[in-house]
């Protein structure tokens, strides 16, 4: 191929208007509140138009009527073409006649977005089914994604088809729905390496989601039936994958949101302690004991021992180890004002070594105090989640991103009340996800049936305006078809007709105009084929 003739001067007057558009486009309301990554002058910037964008900014005037009136999105979590379709019927009803005007504000419900789960894309959409360790292609869900954005769009056109083939008057008596709703996906922890984020997002950007999520979770470390369940990485690594994902959206100028995650509630180990912002948080050793990993070295050497047995041989070990943050250590050996002296003299974010010498100079001692004995043989440092925490993590990372999500496994009105105010101090717009999982005792933990009708309002009070029910489409679609399968066993065809088919065409639901008859055929009306028949 031969090399092409530029003319610098207007490359580089087109590359300055670029770049002059993109610091415009940062301050549009959508943009405000992100601090954009300074990437504009990266060549590469080439800014395109998007589906993703268009979605995005669906979404965010969503939430942005959801945060003006107090209201809230809950949606549940799908992959299914079929399945998503049915939920576009519980959006608001679009009348043609006037354009793309939605339906007044109060046929706004839930139901308003799509949510694609790790948990199930890393079951359902892959070769190798596994559970939700993000182990699966990089490229997985954003394919899912792209696959339900297109089937969205091809519902749209379906739909469009039939309402004109038909009168006005007909029109007027038939519903029609916003197949197009914005998507939003599970991005788990980035997967691996930046540049790999760094491509995920831009392939979300193209697949048509409108906001995706990324989490501080360490790679492949849960564990699910030791109760060790969740390894976090440093509050740096952290900041660099979200920041991989602002970069790659701002060199492409799509307005795709960004859901910033924690898991630092319940988190009991962090993969390293390079970050001196998470030192007050690492749990070590107050006894001169044997490293955690000899004793249980040790321990394997008589025989097999089982998960379980490991976490037992450490549970007896942490007995005698005296396992505690420094400043517990400090304030165990201190007097009220020794550690008072101690507090003052520390300041956010003060390394190990520093606050060593703060005790050394507040007590006159030196303090014993070693995080590497109670390493795992994974080499995770123990790590003791606090609100503190949380706070100083979410706000460290606010400004890369739309929403925070300190996602937890329990409905705590307290703990999301308090995390939510620490970053609404500071960013008076921020926006809240809040997730349910598909296994938490409400009833058991004293919530009546109108306690968990009234949560979500209440979640959302504390600006937690996007909620989710993300694994529906594991254990709902596991309970529907248990009871399909129980049916056709016991009653067949009968069973089949009582319970799916007459109720399905009883509102017209019989799967050929959902699956586009009318379309296919209009396509043969236009196309001209004629098969000598018809
Ligand atoms: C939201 C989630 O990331 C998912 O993959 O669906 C899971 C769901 C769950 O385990 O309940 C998560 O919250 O980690």
């Amino acid at each position: 191929m031969a090399p092409i003739k530029i003319d610098i001067d207007a490359e580089q007057t087109e590359f300055e208007k670029e770049v002059a558009s993109t610091e415009d486009w940062w301050k549009t309301p959508r943009q405000a509140d992100i601090k954009s990554t300074e990437n504009c002058r990266i060549a590469e910037y080439r800014k395109e138009e998007y589906a993703s964008s268009r979605q995005a900014l669906k979404l965010w005037n969503q939430m942005q009527e959801h945060l003006g009136n107090g209201t809230y999105e809950l949606t549940f979590g799908a992959t299914d073409p079929i399945v998503i379709a049915e939920m576009a019927k519980y959006q608001q009803v679009r009348t043609h006649e006037c354009g793309s005007h939605w339906g007044p504000l109060d046929q706004i419900d839930k139901v308003q977005t799509v949510y694609v789960s790790g948990y199930h894309c890393g079951f359902t959409q892959v070769l190798e089914p596994g559970m939700d360790q993000a182990d699966y292609p990089w490229d997985t869900i954003p394919k899912v994604v792209e696959k339900i954005h297109r089937s969205q769009m091809w519902n749209d056109r379906r739909q469009h088809q039939i309402r004109m083939s038909k009168s006005k008057e007909e029109r007027a008596k038939m519903l029609a729905y916003d197949y197009l709703a914005p998507i939003i996906a599970d991005a788990d922890m980035g997967f691996g390496g930046l540049t790999s984020t760094v491509k995920m997002a831009k392939l979300f950007v193209e697949s048509g989601v409108a906001m995706i999520h990324v989490d501080d979770l360490a790679s492949g470390m849960k564990r699910f039936t030791t109760g060790q369940g969740r390894t976090i990485v440093p509050t740096s690594e952290y900041i660099g994958r979200l920041t991989a994902v602002r970069m790659q959206f701002d060199i492409m100028g799509a307005e795709t949101m960004l859901l910033m995650r924690t898991d630092l509630i319940k988190a009991q180990f962090m993969t390293s302690v390079i970050d001196p912002r998470d030192h007050e948080y690492i749990i070590g050793a107050t006894t001169a004991v044997e490293p955690l990993t000899a004793v249980l070295a040790k321990a394997m050497e008589v025989g097999e021992l089982s998960l379980k047995d490991l976490v037992r041989v450490g549970d007896d070990w942490e007995k005698t180890a005296g396992l505690m943050t420094f400043d517990e250590a400090v304030k165990a050996q201190a007097t009220e004002e020794q550690y008072k002296a101690y507090e003052a003299s520390i300041v956010f974010p003060t390394a190990l070594s520093k606050r060593r010498e703060a005790a050394k100079k507040a007590l006159g001692k030196d303090i014993f105090f070693d995080w590497e004995l109670p390493r795992s043989r994974e080499g995770q440092y123990r790590y003791k989640w606090t609100m503190k925490g949380i706070t100083e993590r979410c706000l460290a990372v606010a400004p890369l991103g739309d929403l925070t999500w300190p996602r937890m496994d329990f409905p705590d009105l307290a703990i999301t009340g308090e995390i939510h105010a620490a970053l609404r101090a500071k960013y008076p717009r921020r926006l809240f996800c809040f997730g349910y999982t598909n296994t938490y005792d409400w009833a058991g933990a004293g919530f009546s049936e109108a306690d968990v009708k009234d949560f979500p309002s209440k979640m959302a009070k504390q600006g937690a305006i996007f909620q989710i029910q993300p694994t529906w489409c594991v254990q709902g679609i596991r309970h529907y078809a248990d009871e399909s399968a129980k049916m056709f066993r016991e009653e067949g065809m009968a069973g089949y007709v009582r319970d799916i088919q007459k109720p399905a065409l009883a509102v017209g639901r019989s799967g050929l105009e959902d699956l586009g008859a009318y379309l296919t055929d209009a396509f043969f009306e236009t196309i001209g084929a004629r098969d000598g028949i018809s």
